[in-house]
């Protein structure tokens, strides 16, 4: 039977009958469900060859106009020569020699120093392809099985400021020299610049790692520049506008890139519409201050995601590039942004603190990390390397930390102006701190939980440790020192546990109201009770041992009376040791105790 003729026999059965003559539907297996690639691709609706990145010019006037690459590069020295694209030296320079991880610190006051080479921040919200961009822009595949920095899609993953090494490697009378001039104070670098990928900030972050970023941005003296990712698809969000006002008020150069593109379905439209969102955004940061922000005025943007590999390496060029920039290994023909005239000493010029180098020594030696080859081809800025162990800050500076203090000066800035700036700088670190989420994931709630829960809950006394760790210790060195009386001296601490001045210090560190909430739900029980069935030491043994002869001879009234005394005396006297010794062991635990402290 012919195809037509089984068509046309299907075709005139009632549509409920049709199954029956084609058998019941196989198994639709999950991947014949997804989209064939084709049609995939043509979501992504941005076309990379329409924009490498949007000028926007001087975020006040003039439309948002699309770079390509060529027009980018033109306005640097870079240019590629007829047997090597400017693509294939910028991967030379950020590949040739592998990048590696250095060093990743949670705490900011724990970061290795460097004096050396710059650093250049990678920002954003977690989950927006912070460590994913460092992947790509070291040549590691994000589907690679041998990552750089772990990524993850869940948002949360990176957690320390993790710093890497890219770019060529010192040669070897650089090391030579900075073996020299160091001393062994700082690492001798392995590469030309390092590239600090930062835990992401709003969903699943920690409050701890903004204090930490925000004292990175202020205080690291390495740092060039940040670049802040923005998620192309959902478009800044209030954290993202709370770190671009953070980079603001530190005067951090700063570079914007949109991530994601590939997910963007308005296409380039869509991406000028982002651009102009942003736009706004700066310039209600840029109004509310009387400084210029030294903000690039280039928003790149990156496709990593992209099935189309084509389409991932040439966003990736334009990404390299402008790390690159902020790294100051491109020279560009842009004119330098404006020296704040109106300067009243309220934020240091970020080119000012970094770029004041002294006279380099290297510079009659011609050190050199790079091939003439290699440099021409990425229009490396002659000089730039050679003169990065040299690098010295002139200047006032607000960055001081992990880097050399050497001068000091702060010219015609009062303190006054230094303290504004302080307080306005505390303001705007508390808000953007204030947003980092303290708990988010459900393993952090319910161990963050059950932490404050065992806080609440007081404990039994007979788990207690009444005496203070001090004391502790001194009970210990105690029963070694006497073995011999190990009994009595436990019999004794007990003793001296039981002593109101004790109590009274432990009721003061506690707070009273809630040392009488836990003897209202502890109410019968006491250290010694409770200790009944240890062999070591029994209610008994205790009464015996720390009973003296005379209070057991003499009458209740003169014990009360006695007693009522040693109250008083001891409310007088604060510490344990100054109480008058009950009997003859006691002195010699008391003078024992007295030695030892
Ligand atoms: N489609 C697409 N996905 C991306 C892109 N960049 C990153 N991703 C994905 O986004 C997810 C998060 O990436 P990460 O690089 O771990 O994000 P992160 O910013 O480092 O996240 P945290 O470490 O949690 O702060 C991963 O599943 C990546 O595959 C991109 O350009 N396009
Ligand atoms: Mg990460």
């Amino acid at each position: 039977m012919s195809f037509s003729t089984q068509l046309n026999a299907i075709l005139a059965m009632p549509p409920s009958m049709r199954f029956a003559m084609i058998g019941a539907p196989r198994r639709i297996r999950p991947s014949q469900l997804s989209l064939p690639s084709k049609v995939y691709r043509s979501t992504i609706a941005w076309n990379h060859d329409e924009a490498a990145a949007f000028h926007i010019p001087d975020f006040r006037q003039g439309p948002i106009t699309n770079v390509s690459f060529e027009a980018l590069c033109k306005t640097s020295h870079m240019r590629s020569t007829p047997d090597e694209t400017i693509d294939s030296g910028l991967s030379t320079l950020f590949t040739k020699n592998p990048a590696t991880f250095k060093y990743g610190e949670t705490d900011f006051y724990k970061l290795r120093k460097n004096t050396l080479l710059p650093e250049v921040c990678v920002l954003g919200r977690s989950n927006v392809g912070k460590s994913s961009f460092v992947n790509a822009l070291a040549g590691r595949n994000q589907r690679s099985q041998n990552p750089l920095a772990r990524i993850s899609k869940h948002a949360g993953k990176t957690r320390e400021m993790n710093t890497y090494g890219f770019g060529p490697a010192p040669l070897q009378k650089d090391i030579a020299a900075w073996t020299a001039e160091l001393k062994g104070q700082e690492d001798i670098p392995t590469h030309t610049f390092y590239l600090v990928d930062m835990p992401g900030y709003g969903h699943a972050s920690l409050q701890d790692w903004g204090r930490n970023i925000t004292l990175y941005l202020t205080k690291r003296v390495g740092v060039k520049g940040a670049i802040i990712l923005i998620d192309a698809e959902v478009g800044p969000k209030e954290t993202d506008l709370q770190c671009l006002q953070l980079l603001s008020s530190a005067n951090m150069r700063t570079c914007i890139v949109l991530t994601k593109a590939d997910k963007v379905k308005g296409g380039l439209p869509a991406l000028h519409d982002l651009c102009a969102e942003l736009r706004d955004n700066v310039l209600e940061i840029e109004n509310s201050q009387d400084y210029k922000w030294n903000l690039e005025r280039d928003v790149f943007v990156t496709a990593l995601g992209a099935r189309d590999p084509t389409i991932v390496q040439s966003t990736l060029s334009p990404a390299r590039y402008a790390v690159a920039r902020l790294a100051g290994l491109v020279e560009t023909n842009q004119p330098e942004p404006e020296k704040n005239k109106k300067w009243s000493g309220k934020i240091v010029s970020f080119e000012e603190l970094q770029y004041a180098p002294r006279d380099p020594p290297s510079k009659q030696a011609g050190i050199s990390t790079f091939t003439q080859m290699e440099r021409a081809t990425v229009g490396i800025r002659p000089g730039v390397l050679s003169s990065l162990h040299s690098r010295v800050i002139t200047q006032p500076q607000v960055r001081n930390f992990h880097g050399s203090s050497r001068s000091m000066k702060i010219h015609g800035q009062s303190s006054k102006n230094t303290k504004m700036y302080e307080e306005e700088m505390d303001h705007i670190l508390d808000e953007f701190i204030k947003d980092m989420k303290a708990t988010t994931t459900t393993s952090h709630y319910v161990r963050n939980m059950r932490r404050k829960n065992n806080r609440r809950l007081p404990r039994a006394p007979e788990n207690r440790n009444l005496l203070d760790t001090k004391e502790n210790k001194i009970s210990k060195a105690l029963r070694k020192r006497f073995p011999e009386d190990v009994i009595r001296t436990l019999a004794v601490r007990e003793k001296r546990l039981l002593m109101p001045d004790a109590q009274e210090s432990k009721s003061e560190r506690r707070g009273k109201n809630k040392r009488a909430e836990e003897e209202e739900e502890w109410p019968s029980t006491s250290p010694i009770q409770k200790r009944d069935d240890n062999t070591l030491l029994t209610a008994d043994a205790f009464k015996a041992l720390v009973t003296t002869p005379e209070q057991t001879n003499t009458g209740k009234a003169k014990g009360n009376k006695k007693s009522s005394q040693n109250k008083s005396s001891q409310k007088k006297s604060k510490g344990t040791a100054n109480q008058e010794p009950a009997d003859e062991f006691e002195a010699k635990f008391a003078k024992a105790f007295s030695k030892v402290l």
